[in-house]
């Protein structure tokens, strides 16, 4: 049966796509108002019921029918997705600026249940693509489910079929046990729910990624299809890579911890091309494992390579229930480290002991010359969690749902490594401004893309106004003056903050950031601030609020 269920105050608050019969007919296509705003239902074979944004056609309020009342008491930001895909214009509030054509796509892991089984960790959920076009100062959005292995798997069904970050299948019997080590080493058994991020190749083909390499899967951007498997044609093997390549449109550069011989192999892979090239190799200097590398930093002429002390865990890999780090160790005696190799050479220029650090997100990297104009060191920001690992627990669904008013997100600071090209064997690590100016609380982070690996003076991420539980605010960081300035709507969960620069722009901020916001009552809308002024420009409400999501990129109009 279709259904469309509706609150008492007449919010539609979910619009299901299922088989429908003839007598439902006049709840499968028919207009209704959500929050005021007129859509079309309309059933299309192929695609299930698709909900149109209509009200700039239509003058009059629909009377909404009371179907069914929520009694989710959940925030929407941590709330799996109410239905496989939407799609549709949105009322814009505000001005979109007439320059900024193409689309942002968004993703993340938006739906953490399969039947009555719940998903316990954020980064659990199967991934749910979300999409803002921009053309003409109006707005078409649309969600949809990564149609993964894991994801038609677990549908099929009705169980957790492979890995997740947290979650494993559980094995019927001791035969199944040994059949599932095997299908670990072999990767089998992980999952490709690609829920990270999303990113634009230079070749034009979309991708979206997680940590496993084989949850790397290409999608239309215009329609949210999912086109096929990202297929690697070398044959570097290794199971896992870094979830943030380096991507521009000359090049694909990422990481690949190598678990049997800790180290890291850095890659290069050039656009229209599966192949990924060695760059070099960097062997770790302390721990068991790699430190896990979510992300990386690069600079005109290098790449980062992080080894931070929280480890990959080999006998964590194979436990089928999470352990408090999950697949990781934190190992403060093995020390950390920071390396740096020449991208044209794959030589490690330098290799310097820092202080303890945990991250998820590296910024910025660049290069600090002396007078001379000789490099002298590199500097690296990232977002930075006082070397607590608890983040990640803090991540825990069932933390992020249980939010009563008290102060729990651990302090964050924007992280500033100074590693010398100088041969000294240790780097700085210091906060790069006063993380009150952004409530200590940080990540989720972008720039403006002209200054990958460049000096750069902007930062947008997420920052608290406590008290929280996540990063509740948009935040603009200024690296100069050492400022910041906040956004903050009471209560809303805002998604990281994308620059997207204006054509033909020649200051560092002259663009705009987008991000979605997922609302304290279960509503939600797009959100566009001025980069420069950190205004809100525009804002567009969707008809009901989506899950919180992670990374996201632009695709501009061809
Ligand atoms: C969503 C996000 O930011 C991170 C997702 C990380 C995932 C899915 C990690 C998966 C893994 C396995 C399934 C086994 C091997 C280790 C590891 C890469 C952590
Ligand atoms: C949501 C998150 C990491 C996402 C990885 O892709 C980190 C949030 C940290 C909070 O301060
Ligand atoms: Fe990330």
């Amino acid at each position: 049966m279709a259904s469309l269920a509706f609150s008492a105050k007449g919010q539609c608050i979910s619009v299901s796509k299922m088989v429908v019969s003839d007598k439902n007919k006049h709840k499968r296509e028919g207009l209704f108002n959500i929050n005021k705003v007129i859509f079309a239902a309309k059933r299309d074979n192929t695609r299930g019921t698709i909900v149109t944004n209509v009200a700039s056609q239509l003058p009059a309020i629909i009377p909404s029918p009371v179907i069914d009342v929520a009694t989710d008491q959940n925030h929407v930001a941590w709330t799996s997705v109410r239905q496989e895909r939407w799609e549709g214009e949105l009322v814009v509030q505000g001005e979109i600026p007439l320059w900024l054509k193409g689309t942002y796509l968004r993703n993340g892991p938006g739906l953490w249940h399969i039947g009555d089984y719940k998903f316990r960790h954020l980064f659990d959920g199967y991934a749910t693509l979300v999409k803002l076009h921009f053309e003409n100062g109006r707005l078409m959005a649309g969600h949809r489910q990564v149609e993964s292995e894991a994801y038609k798997a677990a549908k099929k069904n009705k169980k957790l079929c492979y890995r997740e970050f947290s979650e494993a299948p559980k094995p019927d019997n001791f035969l199944a046990y040994i059949g599932d080590l095997a299908n670990l080493f072999s990767g089998a058994s992980l999952t490709d729910n690609a829920n990270t991020g999303v990113v634009k190749l230079g070749d034009g083909r979309v991708v979206c990624l997680t940590e496993t390499q084989k949850g790397s899967i290409i999608i239309d951007p215009d329609t949210l299809d999912t086109i096929g498997k990202f297929e690697f044609t070398d044959s570097l093997g290794g199971l896992i890579h870094s979830a943030h390549p380096i991507v521009t449109d000359t090049e694909f550069l990422t990481l690949l911890p190598d678990l049997i011989r800790p180290g890291y192999l850095v890659v290069r892979m050039a656009p229209g091309s599966n192949e990924r090239k060695v760059i070099g190799r960097v062997d770790c200097r302390g721990g068991p494992a790699p430190g896990w590398v979510h992300s990386f930093p690069v600079t005109e002429h290098y790449v980062i390579v992080p080894e931070m002390p929280l480890r990959y865990c080999a006998a964590n890999l194979l436990k089928a229930e999470p352990t408090p780090l999950y697949k990781f160790e934190w190992h403060p005696d093995s020390k950390a480290f920071m390396h740096v190799m020449c991208k044209a050479s794959g030589k490690i220029v330098a290799s310097v002991e820092v202080p303890l650090y945990v991250t998820f997100h590296f910024i910025n990297a660049y290069e600090e010359k002396d007078e001379d104009g000789r490099v002298k060191a590199v500097i690296a920001d990232c977002c930075e969690h006082s070397a607590d690992t608890t983040i990640l627990e803090k991540l825990r669904l069932q933390n992020l749902r249980s939010f009563g008013g008290v102060d729990v997100l651990p302090d964050a600071r924007v992280g500033r490594f100074t590693i010398p090209l100088d041969g000294s064997p240790y780097g700085k690590l210091e906060a790069a401004l006063d993380p009150d100016e952004h409530g200590r609380g940080m990540d989720m982070c972008s720039f403006n893309p002209s200054f990958l690996g460049k000096k750069y003076r902007y930062a947008y991420a997420c920052g608290a106004q406590r008290p929280c539980n996540f990063p509740n605010t948009l935040t603009k960081i200024d690296l100069v003056k050492k400022k910041a300035k906040n956004w903050h709507d009471e209560g809303a969960v805002p998604s990281e903050p994308l620059f997207v620069t204006r054509p033909g722009a020649t200051e560092e901020d002259d663009g705009v950031v987008i991000s979605i916001i997922s609302e304290k009552n279960g509503d939600g809308y797009a959100l566009l601030l001025d980069g420069s002024t950190f205004e809100e420009i525009a804002r567009a409400k969707f008809p009901y609020g989506l899950p919180y999501g992670l990374h996201g990129c632009w695709v501009p109009k061809k």
